[in-house]
């Protein structure tokens, strides 16, 4: 247990008016979960200000408040201390840190961002470290390994909010964990919320980086920029690892301090990779010619810079890490094939970027052989909308049919998300539908398909709800569309 001294000296507050012996029971960032003795950070929100709930975190047991800088001084009980910061997200995730004793000095920690593959990436990543005899930590937007063994991850967010972040990292060091493999998302790497401030990274992956979240990030520079952050939180021999797939190289290559490094696949390490369908890809690469079973090459890509993250780590030759990418299991939602005895291939992807859209479609039209394309998709509400007619088009350039439907309107509503990624839909070979409701629209799209169809239905994966405005529907794609393909069988059986 920690002094509130302590942890107020964590932030660069030195206050010796604070009795040396007041210890904290918890830090938190909303005031209905604080408890006694706790320290609550009030946030100035999107939604609403923290400072508003300073009363209410003090019922709840809160004894020391930080608020930002700009907040007036509320009236307080003489026994609550109260302070401001410049930055309180930074704030809070340092003094999370300080209460949990800087889990992350004792772990190799990696980060893994990019827009798209962050979480397949972490997963290969942390398969083949595992296979290493590796005791690895994984917190992925799928997957959470705190060092007990691998389960669905618990928390809302890809990376979640620093208290969380920082008693998992505990975790791992308690259960024994070496390594840990963090998605990095951009919210948390902006300095904004700065979730994984104090944190300093063994190994950056960065995927790729193309165009998301700029209902946030407001521009490309600025979300790049947030990305970078994660560049500029590697130690002094960390490694940065990326490919040519990435556009953004230089802005990652250029945060490099002299005594840092980079591996850029495709530049400093040549490679093929050959596109086989449903056999899987193919890559060549340092002599070796693998057979992978990941069906995207953009996936194989993220398998590679896996394999020469791992084995700068592990300071091994990456040719004897290669073969191990071989057995790579698949990550839940991830290009997912559905069996069915309706001769259609059904599959389930996460998909939900334009650049995204692009690798699957490609993948879709280039094994169609002739079958028909069915696309069942929406876009998330009140969440960036500059991608949503760039992915209809995309959709529309090579699908029969398109069904329309929800993926997370929120109060934004289907009809306002339908029609932006109706906005560039310009063949009318296509037939466009709007099915508001996900299941209806999965049966619509199992109904219509014939042998040899393909359908892909993207953008939930693994997701377990829908968000219909401020409610969560419970929602498994997975068993929704096996079921859906059940029922078609059996429908057409007693025909
Ligand atoms: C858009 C966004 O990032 N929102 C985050 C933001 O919410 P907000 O600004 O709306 O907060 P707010 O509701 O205005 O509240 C302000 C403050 O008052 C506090 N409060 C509020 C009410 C109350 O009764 N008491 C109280 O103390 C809140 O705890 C908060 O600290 O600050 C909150 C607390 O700091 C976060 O939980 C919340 O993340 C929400 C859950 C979210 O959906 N975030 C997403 C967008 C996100 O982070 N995504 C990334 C990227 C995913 C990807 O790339 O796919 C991720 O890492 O998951
Ligand atoms: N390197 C890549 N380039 C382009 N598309 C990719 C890449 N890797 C994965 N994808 C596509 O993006 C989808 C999501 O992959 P993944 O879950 O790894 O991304 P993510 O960055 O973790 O997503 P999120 O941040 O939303 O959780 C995959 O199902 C695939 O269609």
């Amino acid at each position: 247990m920690k002094t509130l001294r302590t942890l107020l000296s964590a932030i660069g507050i030195n206050d010796t008016s604070v009795p040396d012996t007041q210890t904290i029971e918890q830090i938190c960032q909303h005031s209905q979960r604080c408890k006694p003795f706790s320290v609550f950070f009030a946030f100035k929100g999107l939604r609403t200000d923290g400072s508003h709930y300073i009363n209410d975190a003090i019922e709840h047991g809160a004894i020391c408040i930080i608020a930002e800088e700009s907040t007036l001084r509320p009236r307080l009980p003489a026994s609550v201390h109260y302070y401001t910061v410049k930055h309180p997200h930074t704030a809070f995730a340092l003094m999370c840190s300080a209460f949990y004793d800087y889990p992350q000095r004792q772990l190799v920690i990696v980060g893994v961002s990019g827009t798209d593959g962050k979480s397949t990436t972490s997963d290969y990543l942390y398969q083949i470290l595992q296979r290493q005899g590796i005791k690895t930590g994984l917190l992925t937007t799928v997957n959470m390994d705190d060092g007990s063994g691998k389960q669905e991850s618990p928390f809302r967010q890809s990376t979640p909010e620093a208290d969380q972040l920082q008693e998992f990292l505990y975790r791992c060091t308690q259960n024994g964990a070496t390594h840990v493999i963090l998605e990095c998302t951009s919210h948390a790497l902006s300095k904004t919320f700065d979730r994984l401030g104090g944190i300093e990274f063994s190994a950056a992956i960065i995927t790729k980086v193309t165009s998301e979240h700029l209902e946030f990030h407001h521009s490309l520079e600025e979300y790049t920029n947030a990305k970078v952050n994660l560049v500029r939180a590697l130690k002094e021999n960390g490694i940065l690892v990326t490919s040519t797939d990435n556009p953004r190289i230089s802005a990652f290559s250029e945060a490099l301090t002299p005594t840092q490094k980079a591996i850029i696949l495709g530049l400093d390490v040549p490679m093929r990779i050959e596109f086989m369908g449903y056999q899987g890809v193919v890559v060549e690469i340092l002599g070796k010619r693998i057979h992978t079973p990941l069906l995207l090459p953009s996936l194989a890509t993220n398998a590679l810079l896996a394999v020469f993250c791992a084995a700068d780590l592990l300071h091994k030759p990456a040719e004897d890490l290669l073969p191990l990418i071989e057995q790579i299991e698949p990550v839940k939602g991830r290009m997912q094939l559905i069996e069915n005895a309706l001769g259609v291939r059904a599959i389930i992807d996460f998909a939900h970027t334009v650049d995204a859209y692009e690798g699957i479609f490609f993948f879709a039209n280039r094994t169609s052989e002739g079958g028909n394309l069915i696309a069942v998709f929406g876009s998330a509400g009140e969440r960036d909308t500059t991608k949503r007619s760039p992915m209809g088009k995309i959709a529309n350039r090579y699908c029969s049919t398109i069904i329309l439907t929800e993926e997370d309107p929120r109060y934004e509503g289907n009809q306002v998300i339908f029609s932006d990624l109706r906005f560039l839909m310009h063949n009318s070979a296509c037939t466009v539908l709007e099915i508001e409701d996900r299941r209806e629209a999965i049966k619509k799209a199992v109904s219509i398909a014939q042998t040899g169809d393909t359908i892909l239905f993207l953008g939930k994966g693994h997701e377990k709800t829908i968000e219909r405005e401020s409610e969560k529907i419970p929602w498994d794609e997975i068993t929704e569309v096996k079921h859906a393909l059940r029922a078609e069988e059996q429908r057409r059986q007693c025909k």
